[in-house]
């Protein structure tokens, strides 16, 4: 353990997030640092938080929480609490486990395990890898030290499994088996990578398991033949013409069959974990050992102080001391000498990897002197999460749901959303405008360069805020990233981070788009499945259960209102406003040349009725906007977060409120939700409200038709009864609480001075006759690079005209191939 100390990324005693108290730094890696925390919101229970500093390059923490998370509820996995992210560093929250298997078998005297307690663990970390690949995932770094013991009398003698940011998934979202690269580059850490890794041959579900069957050498054996060699070249190559034989002397005879097995393996075989389980159950039958037996540590090691007394492995005591002589003839005395390499980083050469999961090159220390120094690691270029890509068809998504929903759920009878996207004139602008009839209560949101704001719409806000009841709703994983972008000159150099981030994640660097308004991103603990990991979102993984502190079910989550800080104490919307909008603090300059943006958002003053809420994700007036910020203010109001925040829960509440009726399958976003969707009926409209026919010729507005594929873009679904009974996917206006925080409060105030201006909330006027109480909502999102297609061109008579065909929007779509050519 060490301590805190400065140049590290917390500080003793620091609270994150108002609720962890950082005690002492318990471990730290090729990526992060490891913290044990106090949760002082939860008794002072002991966590583990692992942070990664911000400015990393290739930020893997996010593979991290999206592996945890969706290991949730199995055996081997920690449990997860939260996570997060600021300016300075990423952070996830989880169970704060015991020792580490690197440890514990360092600690032993002759840095080995006794037979009963490798093949024990063994026994227990076959099933840790079979869970994670029951998950879709590899975990590419299987090593002792990403074992760890629990720490509780419950759980103490369970070993959990750590650190995925190597993970990968080997599975697509049809639950095949992906593709493998012909050069995939090395993962892993060199001591327990396979031989397919040091080949750079894409991994496969063996490789993880050759890595647990060296492991199980070196807890026999006290080492591996290769332990000092430096080379990964020359280790690859000891691995590759090892004797398995001569390797496993004096080990259980089924570990022969266990290497056999492996070896017939190839990268889409499904391993028989089941007859693996069994081989390393036959030695504890054999040995008579039992699974509550002790522990090596648990009794002092003391039963291996004598070991040449007792049983070895096969029942011959001098069998097993040489086979110690002969894997280990070029080991050193001292324990200790190990510890660098058995610890090292994992390491990555001739890194090619696309994915966007675990890519991370970790590299290990070239130069060992063997001493005790710990291993150096270099940061290469780490990749930047993945932001999932955003399809404007989810504005479509939105009308299916209401449209599948409505047909079954009484809900939406009364509720209309009317959608339309097309570009202006100088075609950097792209229109998303919603219109839901109601008695909700519709607000302007004009962007502005001064961002002056009007005292009404706070107030205003602030009485709707009481007005709202307060509903807690189970959390959905989707997450929708977006931005929104002024129109006008582009800005200079690295303007701000936001812009930077955009760029990238779009990837578009060097063709740099409009100045970025802003840009959401739902949230670092949500946004998993849009982690480029969309896949996994839909493999036909294990039912997951979440633990009753999971973000799923307490007060961690973040839903996109949330995420626009307003659900939870100032403290956490600090926290999180950075990552929303990661723009550097110091940088309070405008976007230059920023021009007007339109924004009209919306609320509703009734909210859905808590059995039907889905999701806190989605907008609910507590979790949300107004929920529980005591003194909302406008001035506080993220307009673009708000409009994505707005799309996500639109979708994630009728993807919910559908899969609640039985009728309406769940799509992942990140994949976008195809016009195609037969659930859904369109009808296509002009801005009078006429409805247009595939052509675009204007009728006048009369019922539901067939959604529009090409330039179309209005969808509007008759209402029969204007009044909308409730409706909460309308909250999305942004009241965050002023903070105490002097320093957060004029960054915010610079930020939303870059973004818009909310003017007085106002009735709307556009309302269609069918339609009273209309709200309109119109999105302006500029990114004429990254717009591959409209819907609609306006010529410069003003006239639209469909165009093209609909595709995603993949303006926030982040790739890994981009990011690394910018
Ligand atoms: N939840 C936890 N509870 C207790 N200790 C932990 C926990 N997570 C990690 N650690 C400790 O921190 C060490 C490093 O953790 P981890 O492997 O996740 O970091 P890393 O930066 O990825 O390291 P490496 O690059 O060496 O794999 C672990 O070996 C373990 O001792």
């Amino acid at each position: 353990m060490t301590s805190s100390s400065e140049g590290e990324i917390l500080q003793a005693s620091q609270i994150i997030r108002d609720r962890w108290k950082i005690k002492q730094k318990v471990g730290g890696g090729g990526f992060g640092e490891i913290y044990e925390a106090l949760d002082i919101q939860n008794h002072n229970e002991r966590v583990a938080i692992k942070v990664e500093s911000s400015k990393a390059t290739k930020q893997v923490l996010k593979m991290e929480v999206a592996v945890l998370r969706r290991l949730q509820g199995k055996v081997h996995a920690c449990k997860f609490y939260g996570c997060g992210r600021n300016d300075k560093f990423n952070y996830l929250v989880m169970s704060l486990q015991g020792k580490n298997l690197a440890d514990l078998r360092r600690e032993s005297p002759k840095q080995c395990f006794s037979v009963s307690t490798a093949i024990r663990l063994g026994f227990q970390i076959l099933g840790a890898i079979r869970e994670i690949h029951s998950i879709g995932f590899l975990h590419r770094d299987i090593k002792p030290s990403n074992f760890a013991m629990g720490r509780t009398s419950s759980n103490m003698r369970n070993v959990f499994m750590l650190d995925f940011g190597l993970a990968r998934q080997y599975l697509n979202a049809k639950g095949e088996i992906r593709s493998p690269r012909t050069a995939a580059g090395f993962r892993g850490t060199v001591r327990y990578a396979s031989v397919t890794a040091h080949k750079n041959k894409e991994m496969g579900r063996q490789d993880d398991l050759w890595s647990l069957f060296y492991m199980l050498v070196e807890f026999l054996q006290g080492s591996l033949p290769w332990r000092k060699i430096k080379d990964k070249d020359e280790v690859g190559r000891m691995k590759d013409e090892a004797d398995i034989g001569k390797l496993l002397e004096g080990c259980p005879q089924e570990l022969n069959e266990f290497a056999m097995h492996l070896q017939t393996l190839g990268y889409p075989d499904l391993p028989d974990y089941d007859m693996l389980e069994r081989l390393l159950a036959t030695v504890l039958s054999r040995m008579q050992i039992k699974m509550d037996d002790p522990y090596d540590w648990e009794l002092g090691y003391e039963n291996l102080t004598g070991r040449t007394k007792g049983a070895t492995a096969n029942g011959n005591a001098s069998t097993r001391l040489r086979s110690h002589t002969t894997a280990m003839k070029d080991r050193g005395p001292a324990e200790e000498k190990n510890r660098a390499l058995d610890t090292q980083a994992p390491i990555t050469m001739g890194e090619d990897d696309d994915e966007q999961t675990g890519n991370c090159m970790r590299f290990a220390p070239v130069h060992h002197d063997d001493k005790h120094e710990k291993p150096k690691y270099k940061r290469q270029e780490f990749m930047r999460p993945k932001y999932g890509a955003v399809s404007f068809d989810v504005i479509d998504a939105v009308n299916a749901r209401i449209n599948a929903v409505s047909s079954k759920n009484e809900l939406f009878e009364n509720m209309q959303i009317e959608t339309s996207v097309h570009n202006k004139d100088d075609r950097n602008s792209v229109e998303a405008n919603f219109e839901v009839p109601s008695n909700v209560v519709k607000y302007t949101v004009v962007g502005a360069k001064n961002g002056s704001l009007s005292p009404q719409p706070a107030a205003r806000m602030k009485n709707l805020a009481q007005q709202q009841s307060v509903e807690k709703t189970p959390k959905s994983n989707r997450s929708l990233t977006g931005s929104t972008k002024y129109t006008g000159k582009q800005p200079k150099s690295a303007d701000t981070n936001a812009l930077m981030d955009d760029e990238i994640a779009s990837g578009t660097a060097g063709k740099l788009a409009p100045t970025i308004v802003s840009k959401w991103h739902s949230s670092f603990d949500e946004s998993a499945d849009d982690d480029g990991l969309a896949a996994a979102g839909d493999l036909p993984v294990e039912k997951q259960t979440v633990g009753k502190r999971s973000p799923l079910a307490n007060d961690n989550r973040r839903g996109p209102l949330r995420a626009l800080g307003t659900s939870s104490s100032s403290r956490q919307q600090q926290a999180l406003a950075p990552s929303r909008f990661p723009i550097d603090s110091n940088n309070s300059s405008s976007p230059p040349s920023a021009e007007p943006r339109r924004t009209t958002m919306t609320t509703s003053r009734s909210g859905i009725p808590s059995t039907t809420q889905p999701s806190s994700n989605v907008a609910s007036p507590s979790s949300g906007v107004f929920g529980s910020s005591s003194r909302p203010s406008a001035t506080n109001t993220t307009t673009s977060s708000s409009i994505m925040s707005h799309f996500k829960n639109l979708v994630n509440t009728f993807n919910n409120l559908g899969t609640a009726a039985g009728n309406v399958r769940r799509r992942s976003l990140s994949r976008g939700v195809s016009l195609d969707d037969t659930r859904t009926n369109f009808s296509a409209r002009s801005p009078n409200g006429n409805q247009l026919n595939s052509t675009g010729v204007s009728t006048p507005v009369s019922s539901a038709t067939t959604p529009s594929s090409g330039g179309g873009s209005l969808g509007v679904r008759k209402i029969s009864h204007p009044a909308l009974t409730s409706s909460k996917v309308v909250t999305s206006t942004v009241a965050n609480s002023p903070t105490s925080d002097e320093e957060r409060e004029l960054r915010r105030q610079r930020r939303l001075r870059r973004r818009s201006e909310v003017t007085l909330p106002q009735k709307d006027s556009n309302s269609t006759e069918n339609i009273q109480n209309a709200v309109h909502k119109t999105i302006v999102i500029n990114s004429p690079t990254l717009v591959d297609s409209k819907v609609f061109t306006v010529a410069d008579d003003g006239k639209k005209a469909p165009v093209g065909r609909r595709k995603r929007y993949q303006f926030l779509n982040f790739s890994p191939r981009a990011a690394s050519k910018s």
